[in-house]
Parts: C-alpha cells; sequence; structure tokens
C-alpha cells in the first residue's frame, strides 16, 4: 500500500501525548447482518483462530458465518442497551472518565478508544490522533492479562497502521496489568461494595475468558496471569483457597480450552449442595456479552437448575472510580520518563515551512 501524503513539516513541534484504549469491538447493531461482518473479521484473525487458513476459511464462511451471526445477534439483542452495545457503551465512558482524570491531575492529554475488530478502528483512531498533531501515543489494551489472541492482536493492528505512515509517532504499549496494585484494590472494592450490601457467598466464582489449551502449552501467559490476579484478589479480600475458584468460560469450537470451564463448575457446585455462589468476571474491564448473557444469563440458569439458590453477579468493573484512578496511575507510570522536546526549533520550523511552500507541499 503506498504511503499516503502527510503534512510536510512535523519536526521540531512540541511532543503532543495522547492515550489509546483499545477494546475487542462489537457489531454495530445487533442484527445478524452486523454480526456477520463483525465475527468474519474477528474470526479471521490468524491470532485468534491459529487453524491453517485454506481449511479455516472454508469452516469459518462455509459454515460458521451462515449459523453463528442469527444466533449470536439475538444474544445481543438481550443485552442491548438504548445507547447501543454495553461493551462499546462502558468503553465509551471509560474514556471520558479517564480524560476527565488526567486532566484534572494538570495532564494534557487527548485520551481516545478504539476497537480491535469492528468500529471505530485502531487505524482511524491512530490516523486521527496524528491529523490532531500526536506525537507519542501510548496503546493501552483494555485487557488485563496478556494473551496472544487479544493483547498481541492490538499490536499486529498498531503495527499495520505502521506500516503505511511515513512519520510515525512515538509509541509505547502496556502489556498487562494482571497483578497491578490499582486494578486489584478496584476489583476487591467491587467485591466489597457488594458484599456490603449481600452479605458473603459461600464460593466467589472468578471467571476468566477462555483460550486453547495449546496456546498455554505453546508458551502465551495469559492462563498464568489470571491465576495471578485470582490469588491477588484473593489475598486483598482475605479469602482462603477453599472459599473461591477461578474458572475459563465462552469456550469456542471443538478443542480442549483452559480449564476449569466456569458453567459445569456452577453445575457441580449446585449439585455438591453450594446454595450461593457469587461471580464475577476480573479479565472484562466492562461488562459485555459474554458477562451479561452468558454468565448473568445462561450460568446463572445452569446453577439454579443444579440445585443451587442464589446466584449473585458482580459487574465488572466500568465506569467505577477506583478503576479509573488505577487507568490514570498506570497511564502515568508509562507515560514517566518520555521525554518532552524542549521548546519548537523556530527557524528550522520556517526554513522547512518555506522549502515545503516552494514546492507546492503546502499553501
Ligand atoms: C477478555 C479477553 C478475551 C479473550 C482472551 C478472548 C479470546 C477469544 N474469544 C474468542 C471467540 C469469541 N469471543 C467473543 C466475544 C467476546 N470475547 C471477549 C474477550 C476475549 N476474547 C469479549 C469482551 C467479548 C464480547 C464482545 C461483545 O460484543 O460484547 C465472541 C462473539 C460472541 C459470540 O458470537 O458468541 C466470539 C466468537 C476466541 C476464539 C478467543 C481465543 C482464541
Ligand atoms: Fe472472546
Ligand atoms: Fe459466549
Amino acid at each position: 500500500m503506498p504511503f499516503r501524503p502527510e503534512p510536510p513539516y512535523t519536526h521540531g513541534q512540541p511532543a503532543k501525548t495522547a492515550i489509546l484504549l483499545c477494546n475487542l469491538g462489537t457489531p454495530d447493531e445487533a442484527t445478524a447482518p452486523a454480526v456477520r461482518r463483525y465475527l468474519a473479521e474477528f474470526l479471521g484473525d490468524a491470532r485468534v483462530v491459529e487453524i491453517p487458513k485454506p481449511l479455516w476459511w472454508l469452516i469459518l464462511h462455509g459454515i460458521i458465518l451462515r449459523v453463528r451471526p442469527a444466533k449470536s445477534a439475538a444474544k445481543y439483542a438481550s443485552i442491548w442497551t438504548a445507547e447501543g452495545s454495553p461493551l462499546k457503551v462502558w468503553t465509551e465512558k471509560q474514556t471520558t472518565l479517564l480524560r476527565g482524570f488526567l486532566g484534572e491531575k494538570g495532564h494534557k492529554v487527548e485520551v481516545r478508544y478504539a476497537m480491535r475488530y469492528g468500529n471505530p478502528s485502531i487505524a482511524s483512531q491512530l490516523d486521527a490522533l496524528k491529523a490532531e498533531g500526536a506525537t507519542r501515543i501510548l496503546i493501552v489494551p483494555m485487557y488485563p492479562q496478556y494473551s496472544g489472541t487479544t493483547t498481541a492482536s492490538v499490536m499486529d493492528a498498531v503495527y499495520d497502521w505502521g506500516k503505511r505512515v511515513r512519520h510515525l509517532p512515538e509509541l509505547r504499549f502496556v502489556n498487562r496489568y494482571h497483578d497491578d496494585p490499582g486494578y486489584i484494590t478496584a476489583l476487591a472494592a467491587s467485591v466489597r461494595a457488594h458484599w456490603m450490601a449481600h452479605g458473603q457467598p459461600e464460593k466467589l466464582v472468578m471467571s476468566f475468558h477462555g483460550v486453547p489449551e495449546r496456546t498455554l502449552h505453546l508458551g502465551d501467559p495469559y492462563h498464568c496471569e489470571c491465576h495471578k490476579t485470582g490469588r491477588l484478589l484473593a489475598e486483598a479480600l482475605g479469602l482462603t483457597k477453599d472459599r473461591y475458584v477461578v474458572t475459563f468460560q465462552s469456550r469456542f469450537g471443538k478443542a480442549k480450552w483452559l480449564e476449569p470451564y466456569t458453567e459445569p463448575t456452577l453445575i457441580a457446585l449446585g449439585q455438591q449442595g453450594v446454595k450461593r455462589v457469587d461471580v464475577m468476571c476480573p479479565g472484562f474491564t466492562s461488562d459485555c456479552l459474554e458477562t451479561l448473557e452468558e454468565i448473568n444469563m445462561e450460568a446463572r440458569e445452569a446453577f439454579l437448575h443444579a440445585g443451587g439458590e442464589q446466584f449473585n453477579y458482580i459487574p465488572c468493573l466500568n465506569d467505577r472510580n477506583e478503576w479509573i484512578r488505577a487507568l490514570a496511575d498506570l497511564s502515568e507510570q508509562h507515560l514517566a520518563g518520555w521525554p518532552t522536546r524542549a521548546a519548537p526549533d523556530e527557524a528550522a520550523a520556517r526554513d522547512s515551512l518555506a522549502r515545503a511552500k516552494a514546492m507546492g507541499a503546502v499553501r
């Protein structure tokens, strides 16, 4: 792809910092065509499904994209809000709150969000930031636990954008924050607030999104990072090992995924006589289809059918104050030590601009 024209004079300008929060993405509408478009992009990503392309393309386009969109669209319809998909609504809100939070602390930082799949795309938001003069961009994936399937895929999208940009901004990435004290504190505060209102359960189920088990054997740190989050959260809450369990949800396809699976664990707990569970999804920074429908509807029903009596869902971090503060602290830590250039070099700027004008590149 050819490089596109860019403003000729950009050196010597003062550093302008921006933060791009990157989430997974969600369909534009809760309809089968919109879900098909979204799933085609998502499941067409070789980071997400590692089956060799010719075979996977046959399965994806021949079966999955014909069958799944209608079923998934009905599920999306059950959680859709007046403002749109919860994932997008929360991500948007987090962006606004983080911008305000950093502004109040005196930081001149633009904050935007992008979606890895669907809209607004990572490329479109990076284009917009560059057009606004951003010279340093911190990429913050909204995934606390690093996985090749998610975090690395955000990086791919950023690098792909960079391949067609002549004058690249400086880039920094946050790889992980599964053990960040602010993130753990925010999770613990959300559980404590829930317990204040409802008392404590027999078991706290911490359900993380699953990934194929083979990714663990191939070196993906995701499984270990989920367990570390679980352990740190349990420690913060003073829970002994018998009071909580880390599980994995959202299995996709026939392969073995990380175990124990969430729903079968809840069924087993119900059958063993556990009457009350609290379920939370610490790996999801906003509520979405996988938490609101799969956990709070489907898994709830499975537990209650298996003999359980009380199923409490603890919402994701969403717009919690402690979480926005954690995001602000995390951003500050990653922005620290990033040198700002001294005052712009006025002479160089005039000279460069005059040359650009002489060449007819700018008017
Ligand atoms: C939180 C981290 C996530 C990981 C890791 C992850 C891996 C992963 N996901 C799929 C397949 C699907 N996931 C779907 C929805 C979905 N996944 C995440 C997050 C992670 N996925 C979120 C936040 C959501 C919800 C999006 C929303 O719009 O609310 C879906 C689509 C829904 C459906 O059709 O059921 C699929 C499919 C794979 C294969 C995978 C790793 C290999
Ligand atoms: Fe997923
Ligand atoms: Fe699901």
